[in-house]
């Protein structure tokens, strides 16, 4: 197959497309670097999706003034975007202030709706606004984009906030869409629709798992997500000071990764590509020239060397049966049915004979009626304020010198695997992987 003929499917998150300025450089990425995609998936500007979470906040709070507030933010980035961009009064702009308008209406229909379905139909406008801005931009430099509406490609359940796809109609939904336009196709990531066409998301940080669909979907050779690092890292570099990058991994170890924490790469993208083969590769939008991180179906470095992933802000449930008694087959499925109701997945699981011990994100409002359901049953505990470090590949040097001075609230390691539940107290903004 010749170069020009392969297919290409591209992601660009929040972080390439923050401002005028980004979205220029990801114009002449495109117009002048990079080899021509066939598809291409844009996640919201910035941090717009936590802008949206706020404003969906303060609907539900009634506070109306937060609400004005938040809303003209919003406005405000967008159109002084599209105004530095485009020169005043563009076509553009007339278009994002329709979609601002949808937004208020949208708030106003839905207030007294259940909390997911209202999320949906207001943080996955993010997307709607920035898509509208870029694919603009890249006609204007001469790259031949057609927007496209994910809600009309990616269909899914209505598992509002975490939406299944309905694989085999959206692959014909998106082969048929690829099959009558020869531009660039430009869609949303995170969002899709159900067969009704109301509009769901993925979950946060699904514009990568987003891309996946469509690789998968179009039969891509390759997925390249660019990103503001050069690639997958052996940790965090934001948190480790030095971290160092893993140019190879196999689908299976960037799972294991992704699975425990490394944010670089929604969990969900892995899936779709190791099905179909498709080759993974993680490139820095700020030097497109530098060695990428490629994932794909062969073991490489990465599947050997220790990683490390931290997650903070955890909570650990302890949980027993109220008559002191085993903790059986039974007690422990029911535990794990609340938790999976709860929407909330277990970062840590640790069973013994008398206590199950969970680890799960801050996240009050699931987290606080799950405790409520539980503590009618078992006798529980809870501990907040805690950060979990998982070292893949780790050996006992490693780890001794990463629990020097901290207690260890859990430990559990297997043949690949250790996990540690350290006090945030105790543990550092910026960590060193120990020589
Ligand atoms: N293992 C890792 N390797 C590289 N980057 C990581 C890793 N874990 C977390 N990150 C963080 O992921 C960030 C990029 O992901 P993200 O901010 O979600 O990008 P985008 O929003 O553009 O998709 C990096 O800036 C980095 O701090
Ligand atoms: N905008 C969504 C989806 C996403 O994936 O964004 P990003 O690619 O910027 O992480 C979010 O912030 O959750």
């Amino acid at each position: 197959m010749t170069q020009a003929a392969r297919c290409r499917v591209y992601k660009f998150g929040g972080a390439s497309i923050r401002d005028a300025d980004a979205i220029r450089r990801l114009g002449s990425l495109l117009a002048e670097k990079a080899p021509r995609p066939r598809a291409m998936v844009v996640s919201a500007m910035g941090k717009t999706t936590n802008a949206l979470e706020a404003l969906l906040r303060a609907a539900r709070e009634q506070d109306e003034a937060g609400y004005r507030h938040r809303l003209t933010a919003i406005c405000e980035d967008h159109l002084g975007v599209a105004e530095a961009l485009f020169g005043p009064g563009s076509s553009v702009a007339d278009a994002l202030e329709q979609r601002l308008a949808e937004l208020d209406t949208a708030h106003a229909a839905h207030r007294e709706a259940p909390y997911p379905f209202h999320y949906d139909q207001t943080v996955g406008m993010g997307e709607l606004l920035s898509t509208t801005l870029v694919a603009a931009w890249l006609n204007a430099v001469g790259v031949a984009t057609r927007w496209c509406d994910a809600r009309a490609l990616i269909v899914t359940d209505e598992h509002h906030q975490a939406a299944e796809i309905d694989w085999a109609t959206t692959r014909e939904r998106i082969a048929s869409l690829a099959a009558e336009c020869d531009e660039v196709l430009l869609t949303q990531g995170f969002i899709g629709a159900t067969a009704r066409g109301v509009m769901t998301t993925l979950g946060r940080e699904g514009s990568d798992f987003s891309a996946a669909i469509l690789a998968e979907a179009l039969g891509a050779d390759e997925l390249t997500i660019w990103k503001d690092v050069p690639g997958l890292f052996n940790a965090d570099p934001r948190r480790f000071a030095n971290a160092r990058q893993i140019l190879s991994l196999s689908y299976a170890e960037a799972l294991e990764q992704t699975w425990h924490g490394a944010t670089v790469i929604h969990p969900r993208t892995l899936a779709p590509l190791q099905r179909a083969g498709i080759p993974l590769t993680v490139r820095s939008f700020l030097d497109p020239e530098a060695p990428p991180s490629t994932i794909g179906p062969e073991a490489g470095e990465g599947d050997r060397q220790p990683a490390f992933m931290l997650r903070d802000d955890q909570v650990l449930l302890d949980i027993a049966p109220r008559d002191g008694g085993f903790l059986d087959e039974a007690l422990v499925a029911e535990v794990l049915a609340r938790l999976a109701e709860a929407d909330l997945h277990a970062n840590l699981l640790d069973i013994e004979a008398l206590r199950l011990r969970l680890v799960v994100d801050h996240r009050p409002e699931r987290l606080d009626p799950l405790g409520n359901t539980l503590a009618e049953r078992f006798a529980l505990t809870r501990h907040d304020g805690l950060v979990l470090l998982t070292v893949r590949h780790p050996d006992e040097a490693l780890m001794a010198a990463l629990d020097a001075h901290r207690s260890r609230l859990v430990i559990r390691c297997n043949a690949t695997t250790a996990q540690r539940l350290y006090p945030a107290a105790e543990c550092p903004a910026t960590w060193r992987i120990p020589d």
